[in-house]
Order: C-alpha cells, then structure tokens, then sequence
C-alpha cells in the first residue's frame, strides 16, 4: 500500500505549493505558540486556503483552549494533538483527529491505543522532556509494534535519508516530517521535500515489486 506523507510545521505559501507540488498526502501546521513554526489564526486561514482538494489539512495543538480550536477548525479537515488531553477533550469538535505519542521507555502503547481509540490514528514521534513535538530525533523503530489496532504514522527525525529504510522497516500506514525537509526551523527546503517523497515512493515501489 501506498505510505500516505505528511509535510508538517509549514510557515510559508511557496512551502505550502512545494509540498503540494511534490505530492504530499497531508500537511500540517502547528497552533502552538510555544513553536518557532506556530502560526496566528490569520496565517492559518491565507495558508489553509491555498490547498487543493484531496490534500489533508492537520491542525496541531498541545492542550489548548477549545474556543481556539474550534476557530481554527473551520481552516482544518484533521486535528492532531501532541499534549495530554484526554479522549474526551478530542472528540468534541466533531472533527477527526489524531494522537501523537511520544516514545518514553515506559509507554504502553497497547494501553495507549485502546484508551484512544477513537483517534483516526496514532503518531508516534521521539520523546524528549519538555518538548511536545518537532525534535527532530528519531527514536528505536524496533519499538513500533506490528499489531497495534491502529493505524500507525511515524514521525521523529525522518529525513530523505531514511525514509527508504523506515518504509522498509516498519511499513507503516504514514510518516510525518518536520525538521528533515527545512533548511532552518519553520523554513522548508523545497528539494528536500521532493527528495523525501521521491524516496518515500521509491520504498513504496520495491515492497509492491514481486519477489524473484
Ligand atoms: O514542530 C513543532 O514545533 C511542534 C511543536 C509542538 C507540537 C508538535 C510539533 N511538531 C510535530 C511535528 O512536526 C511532527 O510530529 C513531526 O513529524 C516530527 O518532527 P521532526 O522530528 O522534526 O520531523
């Protein structure tokens, strides 16, 4: 199956056209002020009206104030939450949404998933103390688990690199990138996001290739 990719943490409208240009599933773009990719409610909306149909707009936000996210929802198809709000907290606009995880050594993402499991999907990123997203660290694939119910995007510190190998590894439904398509934070570099989906469909075409 085709791995489905998400652009996060655009800031710019050529990134935005860059992105789509390339041929990104999703893009995402991060409400939490805390951010040196975080976007006004006003830079949302110019951003968010220039994606075509059939291209995913992602809000992300980190335990904030509903009356904000449901100003920025009508800009947004998904909501992507990267704090501790409970199940509940997210189901309330009526939207879908997804879970990010972060990867501490004691998660239990069995745990994790059942709790949520309303989530459209779970995003598994690398954890770091204090930081809720957008490290630009991996963290040990080995961990992804092949039985989780659902679906799985991977995130955390993918680049054009190794992005072939993750495919390749853990065969996950999407991968999230940030850090590893910018030239410096919240500034995309439009040759690497079209080398990381070049090489993201390249990994795509060697698993559906028949074995010899
Ligand atoms: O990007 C941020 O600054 C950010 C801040 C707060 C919550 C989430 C944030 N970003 C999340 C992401 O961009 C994705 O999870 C991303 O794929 C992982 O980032 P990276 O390791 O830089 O690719």
């Amino acid at each position: 199956m085709r791995t489905r990719i998400k652009i996060c943490g655009l800031t710019r409208e050529s990134d935005v056209d860059a992105a789509v240009k390339a041929g990104a599933d999703a893009l995402g773009f991060v409400m939490w002020p805390g951010s040196k990719r975080a976007l006004t409610v006003e830079r949302l909306e110019q951003l968010a009206a220039r994606v075509p149909p059939f291209v995913t707009r992602v809000g992300l936000f980190v335990d904030q104030d509903p009356d904000l996210i449901t100003c920025c929802a009508s800009w947004l198809d998904m909501l992507q939450f990267h704090g501790d709000e409970p199940p509940e907290a997210c189901d309330i606009y009526g939207m879908s949404w997804l879970k990010a995880l972060r990867m501490r050594d004691d998660i239990d993402l069995s745990r994790e998933a059942a709790r949520y499991h309303r989530a459209r999907g779970l995003l598994l990123d690398a954890w770091r103390p204090g930081v809720p997203g957008g490290t630009g660290e991996t963290f040990d694939w080995s961990r992804v688990p092949h039985d989780l119910a659902a679906p799985i995007i991977l995130a955390g510190g993918l680049t054009p690199d190794n992005i072939g190998s993750a495919i390749d590894r853990i065969a996950p439904y999407g991968v999230d990138v940030s850090g590893g398509v910018e030239a410096e934070a919240g500034l995309k570099d439009h040759d690497l996001i079209k080398r990381f989906i070049d090489q993201a469909r390249r990994a795509d075409d060697l698993s559906a290739a028949p074995e010899r």
